[in-house]
């Protein structure tokens, strides 16, 4: 994977930085604009900040779509729901029309609800062809070294024929997660790490440590880094 790393001052300024730069992302494709969005708590400024102006009034909702890179096995108003979190910080307050959300199913059992997940985004990507699947993922950086729900030790982390698969026993709630395949399946990859508590981890991801997780994405471009400077090695 090449890299680059952009260091900003803090979290406020890493979410308005990555806020501008999704704009002009979005506003650079002329036709629906994909994106995959991560969870956890590190993206939430950002999507409330693309909820508020002048992010809310220039982003062209009417083309966007929202996928999420992994997903939580809850219910969609659980406290860890990715898709609650995005719901409550972005989805409510943005004129996007429904039919353009993705969410990850949440319901049957884990493994049927990661077979129709990846059934709708094929289902996405044969009405785009010659386009990647996805314009923008966007990755979080666990302090474990996982990315989306690739965590480390699991099998998911060798699956290269499914594009969505079920994560059993890693965390205590089953999780749904794209495979390294569909990760790697966008135009964009933005990796969003603050805190110091990621330090060390993004030294890792920075030095193509195949170790971890995140290190194992062969993103064919190259992937950004917006880092704050508690994280930046
Ligand atoms: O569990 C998850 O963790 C990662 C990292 O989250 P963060 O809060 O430490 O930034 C996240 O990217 C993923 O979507 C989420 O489900």
């Amino acid at each position: 994977m090449t890299q680059r790393i952009e260091v900003l001052a803090d979290p406020e300024a890493l979410a308005r930085h990555v806020a501008d730069w999704t704009l002009q992302l979005a506003l650079s494709r002329p036709g629906t604009v994909a994106i995959a969005l991560s969870g956890g708590s590190t993206p939430k400024r950002l999507y409330h900040l693309l909820a508020a102006s002048p992010w809310r009034e220039r982003m062209p909702w009417d083309r966007v779509h929202l996928f999420w890179g992994d997903e939580r096995f809850v219910p969609a108003d659980h406290p860890d729901s990715n898709q609650g979190m995005a719901r409550g910080a972005l989805i409510a307050h943005v004129p996007i029309p429904p039919a353009n959300l993705h969410p990850v199913p949440v319901d049957g059992t884990p493994e049927e609800a990661a077979r129709r997940y990846e059934a709708e985004l094929r289902r996405f990507a044969a009405t785009r062809p010659g386009l990647p699947l996805f314009d923008l993922q966007l990755l979080g950086l666990g302090p474990d070294g996982h990315t989306a729900s690739l965590f480390p030790g699991t099998a998911a982390l060798e699956e290269r024929a499914a594009w969505a698969i079920a994560v059993i026993g890693a965390k205590p709630e089953p999780r749904i997660t794209l495979t390294y395949p569909a990760l790697e399946n966008s135009a964009e990859v933005a990796f969003l790490v603050a805190g110091a508590d990621k330090r060390a981890m993004l030294q890792r991801l920075r030095e193509g440590d195949r170790g971890i997780p995140a290190g194992r994405l062969s993103a064919s471009r190259p992937v950004t880094i917006f880092a704050d400077r508690a994280a930046a090695p």
